[in-house]
């Protein structure tokens, strides 16, 4: 019986990893689960799948949950609550279902107590991808990747050499504006951004898929994933969501994963790694595909996906700070408080401005994680062109 928490247990990923466990249960047992303030799904799922420990991250809602619940699990709140839930003696497995640079240090403390982690919160290696993979390595411990292009990347690579490897191709959906110009793109709205073609996700990531970000993300995960440099990662717009990433060989062989975009697949593979258990979710149909079809990003319109890779290529503590800059200005949008355009325009001032430290401590990572807030903030206070 494998012993499982999941950080982030109310939200998209969250969820699905219930629904594989509900799927599963001769195999999984859940033993803690965390959200931030759902108190009313977090009671649901403890209802159901009686762990040992819950937590809610915001004082407020666990103190309605503990004013009603009656049973055996044990409620905690506050950051603190979210590190007792990453390191549970008997958990072997801990999900990072959480968004945000708030995943780092409960992923961190995870690793440190000698869990293997089944990574959805790519903010965590995009942050801090030097220090997360040095700090598994040194603990012996496994990233296994839930994001759908990263499971694809892994499942391409097994049983490969990573000297034979050419390059990662990451495909992307393109979002919901692919095609559109930047004049089109002025007045987009919170509700078109958050109608996604092909996924059903969290409103930040949501946010992400439709200005690219997501995909720069992607590539600085794929990075740290499988120590690979930037300019053997490529990305190509692929509208369908059916090819979830290939590699390509020294050789020209390209190895591909498919599958229906559907995140229980990615999800359970990374929990039963490296078995293969039978899906009980909805698989490929070759019959119903009309055509699989390809193409370059444009980042020119959507340029957030370049500032990625210059964030990266840069390195040291300017990946913290595209994501620290992209979180408050995905914020902001979702508030209705900055037009589509500024969110890439605030990430660029951002990496632009901040003075990068090389080979960051835990210390500098927090540190350009609040000045990027802080510079961000300060703009969004300040200029009437964002209001
Ligand atoms: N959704 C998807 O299909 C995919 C998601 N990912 C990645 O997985 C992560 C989660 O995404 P998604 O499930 O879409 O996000 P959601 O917004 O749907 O869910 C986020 C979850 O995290 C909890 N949460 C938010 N902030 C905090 C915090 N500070 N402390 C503790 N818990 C917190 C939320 O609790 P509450 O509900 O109480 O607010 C919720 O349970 C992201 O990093 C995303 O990029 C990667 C690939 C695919
Ligand atoms: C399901 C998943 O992994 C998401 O990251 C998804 O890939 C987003 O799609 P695009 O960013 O390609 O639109
Ligand atoms: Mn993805």
């Amino acid at each position: 019986m494998q012993n499982i928490a999941i950080l982030g247990s109310t939200g998209s990923v969250g969820t699905q990893t219930l629904e594989v466990i509900a799927a599963n249960r001769d195999r999984f047992s859940v033993s803690a689960l965390a959200a931030y303030h759902n108190d009313r799904l977090l009671e649901e799922q403890i209802n159901r799948f009686q762990p040992d420990l819950a937590v809610l991250v915001d004082k407020a809602a666990a103190t309605r949950l503990i004013r009603r619940y009656r049973g055996a699990t044990n409620i905690l709140t506050g950051e603190e609550g979210l590190m007792e839930a990453a390191i549970v003696p008997k958990v072997q497995t801990v999900v990072t279902s959480l968004v945000g640079f708030a995943g780092l240090a409960p992923t961190l403390g995870a690793i440190q107590a000698g869990k293997n982690i089944a990574l959805a919160n790519k903010e965590t290696l995009v942050a801090a991808g030097e220090l997360v993979t040095a700090a598994a390595k040194a603990r012996g411990v496994k990233i296994l990747p839930v994001d759908s292009e990263h499971s694809a990347l892994f499942q391409c690579l097994q049983g490969e050499r990573s000297e034979s490897v050419e390059r990662l191709i990451l495909t992307a959906s393109g979002g919901p504006f692919r095609g559109m110009g930047r004049e089109q793109l002025k007045a987009v709205t919170v509700a078109e951004c958050l109608r996604h073609p092909n996924w059903s996700m969290g409103q930040k990531i949501t946010i992400d898929s439709a200005t690219l970000a997501n995909k720069g993300l992607e590539v600085i995960e794929a990075r740290w994933l499988y120590n690979i440099d930037y300019e053997h990662i490529d990305v190509v717009v692929h509208p369908q969501s059916i090819i979830h990433s290939m590699v390509e060989f020294h050789d020209g062989a390209v190895m591909a994963q498919l599958g229906l975009p559907d995140m229980r697949l990615p999800i359970q593979y990374a929990l039963t790694y490296p078995e293969r258990v039978k899906a009980a979710f909805p698989k490929l149909n070759f019959a119903q595909l009309a055509a699989l079809s390809f193409e370059n990003p444009d980042m020119m319109t959507f340029p957030a996906l370049k500032y990625a890779y210059q964030a990266g290529k840069n390195g040291g503590t300017l990946p913290c700070v595209f994501n620290a800059a992209n979180e408050v200005a995905v914020h902001a949008f979702l508030k209705g408080n900055l037009p589509f355009l500024a969110i890439s325009e605030l990430v660029y001032e951002a990496i632009t401005k901040h003075k990068v430290i090389a080979s960051p401590t835990l210390t500098d990572l927090n540190h350009a994680d609040a000045w990027a807030r802080q510079y961000i903030g300060e703009i969004l206070k300040s200029e009437k062109i964002f209001k």
